[in-house]
């Protein structure tokens, strides 16, 4: 590439392994990174162009979004992308770290019809929505209650005479609040309501709602709805509220594939699935890990590394350069950890994607005994990955100074947009008890000589009492860390009936525990897998990285037993900074293996040309904050002060 940065490019000549190769292990085979490239071009095409989104203000922003949903709704029918993954490395570039308006359309609204509606259902409405005639949205949480489910208090009410059902938000607290979409741009939504029939209370049951006119959009009678206000982030959706009024729907719109109100108002229950009506959230639970990676961790590390690259900063040795900052060693000890990290949770990404699809596949199938360990490992795993994301995003802001606080550094909306995910599909305290929760209950069977399978057959293994780490620090050794660290937790958990509360800080660490040791099982059978000797060098020892950094910031639960000697922790200690030298030479590489376009870093730092100084400068004189040179205000507000005698103009 012409013109790129000198120090930048001596780190691409310096490198000990194909970029290449690790491009194609991350996409899952050249053919997919081959694939993905063919569309990104196409998308490229379409939308490398156009206003500055840190210049714009909000409305504009939502306006902005939904020009580009409208031309990237034009381009996947153009260039035939239906399948997910295509669709979504074009969406990836129209929106880059934003969310569509119609986002929760794909994302909840669809996935929701097609798993609870039956035949019929899905055979009336997934045509319209497919042609985008409905634009619909997940409408559960409400202005009192989001993580209490049991808690929500909108009404559907069947009317035998009339064969409906009456919504209605019965107080103030019961207006849907946050639903993507619901503000200005949906005209239907699922709407999670207490279904009541024969004057008995069923819970919280799925009903198709049309919201707005299909003519005018204009909200139809019954319904007040409207946009929530700006946010943290998220600015180019509208999350909305909605306030129902006695609003009648048809009783064929309650999604009825298992649970059925018949014309006379009878309750009919037709699954053992548990919790049926909460299956979305586990699905959009079990994808979010992969996309905090490639949403994330990955374009944050980007950023920091290639800038740290560049930058060069202070004095190491009398009269020399000034070094880079990347070669100091509290710089790497701040950074690689993170692309450890963004390694780590991209691998538990697509693993725990492959699982979601099996067993939903055995849910189609009516097996469900599979489902509470899913709903336990996404639960933990989208806690713990998001949680990750947002400390390790700003930390890499942290690690690139002033221009690191800038716009221009892509940093904010990165995080705005990722660490909402620390919230959303259930807030991660909450999230880590439910998965605390099942470990319990599955600790105690195996107590009980219960032979455990998946994600959960440890705890009826034997463990190790004594930690087998060598200086050699194999991957098995360390994934036997975080077993041993995992089981440990489990076996001195609680009951969950009883004083929960009182224990639910340790249990929230168990459930860290369990999901740390799965994702460094992931990471170690993925490095395991690898046919490259020199790839394979380069990810074990961000495996070797990711599991000792986690180590001795957790000392205390490694060493409390035992199970690490204190001389074993001097030796992790040791690895782990040697470990920073040896990655030194390749972490340009290492991002640059991430394959991401410019257009969708978003930022002037993480250039892969390194060019910053001159696109920053240019980038600031954009700012239309610039022009004219002399502000009107200016001469309205403060002229008369420093000028009194001076005319206002
Ligand atoms: C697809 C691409 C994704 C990438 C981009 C995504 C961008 C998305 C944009 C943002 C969209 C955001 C949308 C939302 O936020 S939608 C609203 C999300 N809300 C929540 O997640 C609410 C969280 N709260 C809950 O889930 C429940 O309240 C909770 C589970 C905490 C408790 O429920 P409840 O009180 O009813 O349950 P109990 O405690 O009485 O019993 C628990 C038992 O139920 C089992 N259980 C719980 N949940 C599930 C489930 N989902 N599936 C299966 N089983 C479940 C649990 O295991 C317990 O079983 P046991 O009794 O056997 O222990
Ligand atoms: C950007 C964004 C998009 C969203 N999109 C949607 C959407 O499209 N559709 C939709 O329906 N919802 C959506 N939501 C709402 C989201 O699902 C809820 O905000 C989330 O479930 C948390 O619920 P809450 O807001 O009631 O928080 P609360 O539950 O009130 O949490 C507040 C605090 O109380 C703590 N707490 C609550 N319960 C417990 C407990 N049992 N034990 C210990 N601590 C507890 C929490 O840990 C947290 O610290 C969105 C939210 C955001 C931020």
């Amino acid at each position: 590439m012409a013109n790129v940065n000198p120090d930048l490019r001596k780190e691409r000549e310096n490198g000990t392994f194909s970029v290449e190769k690790l491009t194609n292990l991350l996409d899952g085979g050249k053919h997919v990174t081959d694939r993905r490239r063919h569309v990104e071009r196409l998308a490229l095409n379409e939308f490398s162009k156009g206003e500055d989104y840190n210049f714009m203000s909000r409305k504009e922003r939502y306006i902005s979004a939904l020009h580009k949903t409208e031309r990237a709704l034009r381009c996947c029918k153009e260039y035939g992308l239906t399948k997910p993954d295509e669709v979504y490395w074009l969406w990836q570039l129209a929106f880059p770290h934003e969310a569509s308006p119609i986002q929760l359309h794909g994302d909840m609204f669809l996935p929701t019809l097609t798993r609870q509606g039956t035949e019929e259902q899905v055979n009336k409405y997934l045509p319209l929505a497919e042609k985008y005639q409905i634009i619909g949205t997940y409408a559960q949480t409400e202005m009192g209650h989001g993580t209490f489910i049991r808690g929500l208090e909108t009404t559907a009410t069947y009317d035998p005479q009339t064969e409906e059902f009456i919504l209605h938000s019965p107080t103030l607290t019961s207006l849907k609040w946050w639903p993507g979409g619901l503000g200005k741009t949906s005209n239907y939504a699922i709407v999670m309501a207490l279904l009541y029939t024969n004057g008995k209370n069923y819970g919280m049951h799925p009903f198709m709602v049309q919201l707005r006119s299909h003519e005018t959009h204009e909200p139809l009678p019954g319904i007040t709805i409207g946009d929530i206000g700006p946010k943290f982030g998220f600015d180019t959706i509208d999350n909305g509220f909605v306030q129902f009024d006695h609003f009648r729907i048809p009783r064929e719109d309650m999604l009825m594939k298992y649970s059925q109100v018949l014309k006379d108002g009878t309750y009919v229950k037709s699954t053992k699935l548990k919790k049926s009506s909460y299956g979305v959230m586990v699905l959009v639970r079990s994808m979010l890990i992969y996309y905090l990676a490639i949403q994330g961790l990955a374009p944050a590390c980007t950023i920091a590394i290639r800038y740290s690259a560049v930058r060069r900063q202070s004095e190491q040795t009398k009269s020399q350069l000034e070094p880079q900052i990347l070669d100091y060693q509290t710089q790497q000890y701040k950074l690689f950890p993170i692309l450890a990290s963004a390694y780590a949770v991209l691998f538990t990404g697509v693993k725990m994607k492959e699982i979601y699809y099996e067993v939903d596949n055995e849910i189609q199938q009516g097996h469900t005994e599979r489902l509470p360990e899913l709903h336990a490992l996404s639960s933990g795993l989208k806690a713990l990955t998001s949680s990750m994301a947002s400390w390790c995003i700003e930390r890499c802001r942290l690690a690139c100074g002033g221009h690191g606080y800038s716009a221009a550094s892509g940093f904010p909306k990165i995080y705005v947009a990722v660490t909402a995910a620390c919230t959303y599909e259930g807030e991660n305290t909450v999230m880590l008890l439910q998965c605390a929760r099942y470990l319990i209950k599955t600790y105690q069977g195996a107590s009980n000589g219960k032979k455990l399978s998946g994600s959960v057959s440890y705890l009826s293994d034997k463990v190790n009492s004594r930690s087998t780490i060598t200086s050699e620090f194999s991957l098995k050794s360390l994934v036997d860390a975080f077993k041993h660290r995992a089981f440990r937790f489990q076996a001195c958990g609680s009951d969950p009936e009883d004083s929960w509360n009182r224990n639910s800080v340790v249990l929230t660490k168990a459930a860290e525990a369990h999901c740390y040791y799965y994702m460094v099982s992931v990471f170690e059978s993925v490095v395991e897998a690898v046919e490259d000797d020199a790839v394979k060098r380069v990810v074990g020892q961000l495996c070797q990285l990711f599991a000792l950094f986690a180590i001795h910031e957790n000392a205390g639960d490694f060493v409390q037993d035992g199970f690490i000697s204190n001389d074993q922790m001097e030796l992790v200690k040791w690895k782990e900074l040697s470990l920073l030298s040896d990655i030194r030479r390749n972490a340009v590489l290492l991002v640059d293996a991430f394959d991401f376009h410019d257009e969708f870093i978003g930022s002037i730092l993480g250039r892969f040309d390194g060019n910053v100084y001159a696109n920053l400068f240019e980038w600031a004189k954009s700012s239309p904050l610039n022009k004219p040179e002399v502000q009107e205000s200016y001469i309205k507000y403060l002229q008369p002060l420093l000028n009194p005698n001076k005319s206002k103009l």
